[in-house]
């Protein structure tokens, strides 16, 4: 079946993903109030804000983790226009192309580093399977499209240095090594848009750099928009084209980096002032610039 909301307003060109007034509620706690953003593409956009803020409540919003209280979340890419509130979500991965990692990393320890890549695959190959036992034996396309993953996986196992260790189980991999491979498994899915839940926790600064790097990589060569989450202010400082701030699951701050980190709202929260003091932030922020 053919998923496509054409019902949806277009978006302009540039813009991938738009968020327009989410709400979620959980009981009486509204955890993302009114929100609204743009993901363009050709972008790494970050969403930032302090613990509890509901930056993940977003996230499981727009890969269909959750049903949003209100709202609408529309998806411009080359496959079509959709509105993911109305999609579950095993639709928005395969059919609308967003991929997602979590905070928690969450690959198959005992499988082989390539084979966690040949497992994201599955779709495409039991697709050329026809879904016949004939089809997986070699019958029609599957031994084609096996290939194709099998040297998909390899691609990006050169991508991010790990080709040596191919056939070594996914869990005796370096903790920096395991979050790469994670990225780089969802991927292997050809996602328009890949959003990803704090990518440098825990990671050292060596590790740290090789993220940026990876992650502006699949930024500018393979097209892919990124919607990351992370509280490590270095890397988002990095890396992002635009930078979106929540508080109290409410958007208190949406622009470039450099202008986000100097907007006096963003500086109040991070420090955990009240909202009568944000004028007295303000003021000591144009002081100490002056
Ligand atoms: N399934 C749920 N049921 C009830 N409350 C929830 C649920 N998920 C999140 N919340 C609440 O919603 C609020 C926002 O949580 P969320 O995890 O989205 O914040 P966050 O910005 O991602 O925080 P952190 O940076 O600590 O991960 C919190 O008060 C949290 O306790």
């Amino acid at each position: 079946m053919t998923i496509r909301h054409d019902d949806a307003p277009a978006l302009p060109g540039d813009v991938l993903l738009r968020v327009e007034r989410l709400t979620m509620r959980f009981g009486g706690l509204t955890a993302v109030n009114d929100v609204s953003f743009d993901v363009k593409w050709g972008e790494i956009t970050a969403l930032i804000g302090p613990n509890g803020a509901g930056k993940t409540t977003v996230f499981n919003c727009i890969t269909g983790f959750y049903k949003p209280t209100v709202g609408r979340l529309t998806l411009q890419s080359a496959t079509g226009r959709f509105l993911l509130e109305r999609l579950r979500d095993h639709q928005i991965s395969r059919t609308a192309g967003v991929a997602r990692t979590f905070q928690n990393i969450r690959l198959f320890g005992g499988m082989t580093v390539l084979e966690n890549l040949l497992v994201a695959q599955h779709a495409p190959l039991m697709k050329a399977s026809g879904f016949t036992l004939l089809g997986v034996l070699g019958i029609g396309g599957f031994g084609a499209a096996e290939r194709t993953a099998i040297d998909k996986a390899k691609a990006w196992l050169e991508r991010i240095d790990l080709i040596d260790r191919a056939d070594d189980p996914a869990a005796d991999l370096p903790y920096g090594d395991q979050r790469r491979l994670e990225i780089a498994r969802a991927m292997c899915t050809d996602p328009a848009l890949l959003c990803l839940d704090e990518p440098a926790a825990g990671l050292n600064p060596r590790e740290s750099l090789e993220l940026n790097a990876l992650l502006r990589s699949i930024r500018d060569r393979d097209g892919t928009a990124l919607l990351l989450i992370e509280h490590d202010m270095s890397v988002v400082m990095e890396i992002s084209d635009h930078v979106i701030v929540l508080d109290y699951g409410k958007k208190i701050s949406d622009g470039a980096p450099r202008a986000v980190r100097e907007d006096p709202k963003v500086i109040a929260a991070y420090l955990g002032v009240e909202d009568e003091e944000v004028d007295e932030v303000e003021r000591e922020i144009e002081e100490a610039v002056s």
